[in-house]
């Protein structure tokens, strides 16, 4: 398994810049998801790293040899880049048992027959398909087949593996049961792996850590607690954990983490990590409803999500005028007004200044 090096890669098509200067290192063995909405360039990324596409400029590196960089002239072929890929269509021979469809690869390479059996029995098992062995794809469920498709990767002991949206084509029950399959997967085999989504629920569940992209660009890098409770900018905030973000400016020094920051009027203590946020990030279970609260907000929607209601709460002019979330157990009409505790949430400066 191996260190994964992206420096600097850039890539056009026509007036696009798909991928623009992107720079990230994955640590051997890491887990990493590149999570974003649709058209951010996080295929294009992956298939550069395949070697489906050519950067324009940048290298790309994997266990400490090159795979592209066209200042040089390198560009190795996607089939000799020691990579594994699993995409949403499975693309299994039908005609073939699930044994014969794993081990094929072997046979094309002229493996001898002892070390494909070997290797074809530890990737069975590794995906929990040995007693499928003989069966057809058309006789397995769309979980089971894109677990062929893994142990097909698997058998080749790749350097690293690569996922494109794998669970995209399944229902949502069976999209958790294969993120727990792809976990312990990672934790058994050690591989590095690269998994494009643009879920972010999938991406937190699977990832160690997470490229959240937009425009071509890495807007954050970090795992999935740290997007979370400590985003660097608007984009990631309102993308990951449906936080809502507020202009806020600073009411205090910030000590030890912690800040005052003025919406309007109000003054609010929450963490951060900067003297001078421009910025409030505030998640819905941050935002509680509380007869002793002291900041004002009147309900402006409530949808009932089973077990709670998320309430949608508008802040009068004076106190900035935005709109926050809050989740409550008990009841609340459209037109109410309520009090307000911000029991949690995070200032920080955001200096790529892009729209929310
Ligand atoms: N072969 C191509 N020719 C022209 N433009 C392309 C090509 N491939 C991608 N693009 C453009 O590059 C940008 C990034 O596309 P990409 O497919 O990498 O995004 P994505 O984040 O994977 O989106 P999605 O989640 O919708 O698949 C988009 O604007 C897309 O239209």
């Amino acid at each position: 398994m191996a260190k994964l090096i992206l420096e600097n890669i850039t890539k056009r098509f026509g007036t696009t810049t798909a991928v623009d200067d992107i720079s990230l290192r994955a640590k051997v063995g890491e887990f990493i998801a590149l999570l974003g909405p649709s058209g951010c360039g996080k295929t294009t990324l992956l298939r550069l790293i395949a070697g489906f596409e050519t950067p324009d400029s940048g290298r790309i590196a994997l266990g400490g040899q090159s795979l592209a960089d066209p200042a040089v002239g390198i560009a190795i072929p996607p089939e000799d880049r020691n990579l594994g890929m699993v995409f949403q269509s499975y693309a299994l021979w039908p005609h073939m048992s699930v044994a014969r469809n794993i081990a094929y690869p072997l046979e094309v390479r002229r493996i001898a027959k002892q070390e494909r059996e070997a290797r074809l029995q530890a990737a069975l098992q590794v995906t929990g398909l040995t007693q499928m062995a003989n069966r057809k794809p058309a006789e397995l469920s769309g979980g089971q087949r894109q677990r062929v498709a893994l142990a097909r990767c698997l058998v080749m002991e790749p350097q690293a593996v690569l996922f494109d949206e794998p669970l995209a084509n399944l229902d949502v029950h069976l999209r958790a049961t294969m993120q727990s399959a792809f976990r312990d997967l990672h934790r058994q085999t050690g591989a590095t792996m690269v998994y494009v989504t643009h879920d972010q629920a999938e991406a937190m569940a699977l990832a160690d850590r997470i490229a959240v992209m937009q425009d071509g660009r890495i807007r954050q890098f970090a795992p999935p607690e740290i997007l979370h409770d400590e985003p660097a900018n608007a984009m990631v905030a309102g993308f990951v954990g449906q936080g809502v973000v507020l202009p806020v400016h600073a009411a205090g020094p910030c000590r030890d983490g912690w800040m005052d920051v003025s919406l309007g009027e109000h003054i609010a203590r929450v963490r951060s990590g900067t003297p001078r946020p421009t910025h409030l990030s505030l998640r819905p279970d941050g935002v509680h409803i509380d007869h002793n609260g002291t900041l004002p907000a009147q309900v402006t929607n409530a949808v009932y999500l089973g077990g709670k209601f998320r309430l949608t709460l508008q802040l009068a002019p004076n106190h900035g005028g935005g709109t926050i979330l809050a989740e409550q157990r008990q009841r609340y009409d459209i037109g109410d007004t309520v009090m307000l505790n911000i029991q949690d949430g995070w200032a920080f400066e955001d200096r790529t200044a892009v729209a929310v």
